[in-house]
């Protein structure tokens, strides 16, 4: 007989224990870890998370610790769903932990303040210093990033969507989208680790700036202004960074920018929103439960652009607005009378 996959999600938040649930419904055993024991007992007695996913029964594969060793054990798919800046210290006291030969997939959609490191790339550096963490060459072809418009809530209800899985190792890759292929969870492969990365960490960043101009009071042309010019400064980065600018027209791209541009699910844009209505920048921390990766990955994504000599203005503005404390009024009339320019350039 042979034994079934088995998966380890570290992250009981919104999008860990909704894709702990696509990883069940696939087939995987999966053991969820989380930061608190009392939300640990609560997911293993009542299989719900009341916390992020109140109302949401959990299928009978997953079971939740607290402790990291227990997750890690034996795992096929190392799932790793925290916040991307404390990823690195979280990861650092995991990985002596890890299965050996473990794929390591990231669910997470930010770059790192300081270093400006996606993701994939943390992660490589942790893993491949733990001891018998192995090659940095060797650990790169099994980290796998899932990304996509996937809105936690909506995934948890099985409604109908879809995510790509992007490895250097297209192998590794289609492991990965057999391990979560659902009748309501669709998984695609690509290779272009880079792209898809950018893609789910920029999102972020427009999704703040339509919900800033939402607060505003501003309508669908703004939208779909911030959000074309928006692809468009991510397709730059992209392209100075060694990213294929087809990836940004898919799922990590524009899907990824339309779901959280439109979602009142999506916590960026209730975040821009908030903002945007006259709230200050403490009262929306405040108001914010969940995280909102562009609110710090903004300043990091700013950093990228710079070290890479990328023009990324509407990021340029939601730092200023987010961190400066510009008022968004005097910041949407600077955008508009930047000079005048081709749409390529
Ligand atoms: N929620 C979604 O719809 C969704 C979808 C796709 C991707 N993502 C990405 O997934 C990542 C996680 O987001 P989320 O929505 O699950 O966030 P969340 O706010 O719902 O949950 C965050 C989780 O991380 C834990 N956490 C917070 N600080 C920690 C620390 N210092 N050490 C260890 N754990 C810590 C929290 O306890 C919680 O379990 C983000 O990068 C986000 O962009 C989220
Ligand atoms: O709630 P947000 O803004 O973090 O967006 C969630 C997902 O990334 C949407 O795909």
């Amino acid at each position: 007989m042979t034994r079934s996959v088995k998966a380890a999600v570290f992250g009981t938040g919104s999008w860990g224990t909704a894709f702990s649930m696509v990883l069940a419904d696939a087939g995987c055993e999966v053991t969820l870890w989380g930061r608190r024991a009392g939300l640990v007992d609560a997911v293993n007695s009542t299989r719900t998370n009341p916390d992020y996913l109140p109302g949401v029964r959990l299928p009978e594969a997953v079971r939740a610790t607290t402790d990291p060793a227990e997750a890690a054990r034996d795992a096929d798919f190392t799932v790793l769903v925290v916040p991307s800046q404390t990823l690195r210290a979280n990861l650092t006291e995991w990985a002596p932990l890890l299965a050996p030969r473990t794929v390591l997939v990231s669910l997470m959609k930010g770059v790192e303040l300081g270093t400006a490191k996606r993701m994939s790339e943390v992660i490589e550096e942790v893993v491949a210093k733990a001891p018998a963490g192995g090659a940095p060459d060797e650990v790169r072809r099994r980290v796998a990033v899932l990304t996509g418009p996937n809105l936690a809530k909506e995934i948890a209800d099985r409604q109908p969507a879809a995510a790509v899985v992007a490895c250097a190792d297209e192998d590794v890759a289609r492991r990965l989208q057999s391990a979560c292929m659902t009748p309501y969870f669709r998984a695609y492969t690509n290779t272009d680790v880079v792209g898809c990365e950018l893609g789910g960490a920029v999102k972020n960043v427009i999704g703040l700036a339509v919900g800033i101009a939402d607060g505003m009071g501003l309508g669908d042309n703004s939208k779909a202004t911030l959000i074309t010019r928006g692809l468009a400064e991510t397709t730059r980065l992209g392209l100075a960074m060694g990213a294929d600018p087809m990836t940004f027209s898919g799922l990590a791209g524009l899907g990824d920018l339309v779901a959280t541009c439109s979602s009142p699910l999506s916590r960026n844009h209730t975040f821009g929103t908030n903002l945007g209505r006259g709230m200050t920048l403490q009262e929306t921390i405040a108001a914010t439960k969940q995280t909102a990766e562009g609110v710090k990955s903004c300043e990091s994504v700013l950093d990228l652009a710079r070290r890479h000599g990328v023009d990324m203005p509407i990021t340029e503005t939601v730092v200023s607005i987010v961190h400066e404390g510009k008022p968004p009024v005097v910041a949407l009339k600077e955008l508009m009378s930047r000079s005048a320019k081709p749409e390529r350039h």
